[in-house]
């Protein structure tokens, strides 16, 4: 595994690198649901692809030299801009706007289109469980508390979940030593379509004074 990262940028200066690549992620978002959606004739799909190499290789002429990690400065800021969920500069990322109401409770309104379908007109079901064990997650570090890892994640889905607006939420359910157990639910306007139950654990590397029972 990669490290958490101390790089010491100035929170003022993070918050003026992410106006300019949070826009950038949402065109290249705009960018997967054309490529799905586009019925444009075959020339004009061959000419925008050799537009988007030449837009690569621009991106590419200075790059970090693996993926973006997790880094945090001195004033407690933390950001990890390539996170599959939530990532400012991941356009797979939804991406999910997580709330937490209170340590170790926490929802998220999301809108998912095409890039996230399954069966027809329904979310994937891969995709469902990646959007709550993120969630899950933040709620079992009780927002930012503490690093916890997925250990064991059990998804019952009910009903299909329909592409469009849904709503997360995540709550602790009880704890024991370095295990945290957490249930959620995605719901559209209908109720809930999955539910979730799972461990999520302190690993030992990470357990201080805070995360021991
Ligand atoms: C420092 C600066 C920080 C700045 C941070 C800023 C931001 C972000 C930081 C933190 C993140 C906060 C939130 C994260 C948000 C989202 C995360 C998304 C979730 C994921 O996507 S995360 C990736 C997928 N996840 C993995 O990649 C895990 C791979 N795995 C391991 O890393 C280890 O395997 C681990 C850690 C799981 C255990 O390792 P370990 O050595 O600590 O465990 P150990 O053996 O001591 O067991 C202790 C007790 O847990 C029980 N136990 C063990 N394993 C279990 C399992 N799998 N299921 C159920 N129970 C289990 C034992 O039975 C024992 O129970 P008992 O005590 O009762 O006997």
């Amino acid at each position: 595994m990669g490290e958490f990262v101390h790089e010491e940028i100035p929170s003022t200066e993070l918050d003026r690198l992410e106006a300019t690549y949070r826009p950038l992620a949402d065109a290249v978002r705009d960018l997967l649901d054309a490529t799905i959606r586009t019925t444009v004739p075959e020339e004009q799909v061959r000419a925008a692809q050799a537009e988007i190499e030449a837009l690569v290789a621009r991106l590419r002429a200075e790059q970090l030299p693996g993926p973006a990690g997790v880094r945090f400065n001195s004033e407690a800021r933390a950001w990890n801009w390539g996170n599959a969920v939530v990532g400012l500069r991941n356009a797979v990322a939804p991406p999910l706007r997580i709330v937490h109401e209170s340590a170790g409770h926490a929802w998220a309104e999301v809108e998912l289109g095409a890039p996230y379908e399954g069966p027809p007109g329904l979310v994937h079901g891969g995709v469902s469980a990646m959007l709550l064990d993120h969630l899950m997650g933040e709620t079992a570090s009780a927002a930012f508390t503490r690093v916890t890892f997925t250990g064991t994640l059990t998804m019952t889905y009910r009903r299909g979940t329909p592409l469009g607006p849904l709503r997360l939420e995540a709550r602790i359910d009880r704890e024991e030593g370095r295990k945290v157990w957490v249930v959620a639910s995605i719901g559209d306007a209908d109720g809930v379509t999955v539910e979730a139950e799972g461990v999520f654990i302190v690993p030992a590397w990470a357990a201080g004074e805070a995360a021991r029972g």
